[in-house]
């Protein structure tokens, strides 16, 4: 039911795109996210972070509602449920034994050794089970009261080395993007993602999606980059609606009437983002039936 990441990252390195990952924050992200990938005849990357697991209400709850979503919707277009940021072994395989088709390890805070080491005993557990592994090198910064701090570039050597030893499906290298909102305009490291591009033979993945100029994302793409994570845009969408919606009608308290428009904000946020990524009208009809 749901796919690898394996397949439709080959399949858009080597056609130049990139498929997006949207982040899952209740299940009416999901609804609408579906809704959008199947309107814009596209693959799409489900993921929920291991950070609010808990709070979305566990792995097999996740996978199994995701699934049921994805049967009752008729969706047709290839899906992946894949774990974001995952915060230990023991978190990839929970996701593993629930359904989810993908997860990523984050060992970017580990010694590289360190790193390698446990990636590749995810990626045992996964590749048995036929789940793919993205892993992350460097470190993507974030956005704390309007200041960027935690970026770390990733050395090309170090990608070299776990993509090779830990023999992973998709690289997260990180080269100046950050989760969240930028200040100013973001400035991402070309020079060394030509290097790591063409010293690793793996689609790259890029965090911290929101917020980048066309060009760059263009760029990106262009470079080698086959899956590119959007979360805060969508978030973003979703607030400023519910937002404009309860402040014009102070009354007004049916949630339908609050929370569809906010659905519908999000599923335009990735749409856009599919047509700008180039994967929108790329799911051949052979790939349906
Ligand atoms: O916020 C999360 O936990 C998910 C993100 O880290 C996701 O992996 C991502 O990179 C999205 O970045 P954003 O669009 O800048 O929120
Ligand atoms: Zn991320």
């Amino acid at each position: 039911m749901f796919v690898s990441m394996k397949e439709i990252l080959k399949e858009a390195k080597d056609e130049h795109y990139a498929v997006g990952q949207f982040n899952m924050n209740n299940f009416q992200w999901v609804q609408a996210i579906l809704k959008a990938a199947e309107e814009e005849n596209s693959p799409v990357i489900i993921a929920s972070s291991d950070r609010i697991v808990d709070y979305l209400g566990g792995f097999e709850l996740i996978a199994s509602t995701v699934k049921k979503m994805v049967a009752e919707m008729d969706i047709t277009v290839p899906v992946v449920m894949h774990l974001d940021h995952g915060l230990s072994v023991e978190s990839c395989k929970k996701a593993i034994d629930a359904g989810y088709s993908s997860v990523m390890f984050d060992g970017s805070k580990f010694s590289i050794e360190k790193n390698v080491e446990l990636t590749k005993e995810v990626v045992a557990y996964a590749h048995a089970r036929g789940v793919s592994v993205e892993a992350e090198v460097g470190s993507v910064g974030g956005n704390e009261d309007g200041i960027i701090g935690g970026v770390k570039y990733a050395d090309p050597k170090e990608c070299v080395r776990l993509v090779n030893e830990a023999n992973i499906d998709a690289l997260a290298a990180a080269l100046g993007s950050v989760h969240g909102p930028y200040q100013g305009e973001p400035k991402l490291g070309f020079t060394e993602m030509k290097e790591i591009s063409e010293l690793t033979d793996v689609p790259l993945v890029l965090h911290g999606g929101s917020g980048i100029p066309e060009n760059q994302i263009k760029k990106s793409i262009e470079l080698g980059h086959a899956k590119i994570n959007v979360n805060t845009e969508c978030n973003q969408a979703w607030a400023n609606t519910v937002r404009e919606i309860l402040e014009k009608d102070k009354d007004l308290y049916n949630p339908q009437s609050i929370l569809v428009p906010g659905m519908d904000a999000i599923a335009e946020v990735v749409k856009e983002k599919m047509r700008l990524f180039g994967s929108s009208n790329q799911v051949r009809v052979i790939n349906k039936v």
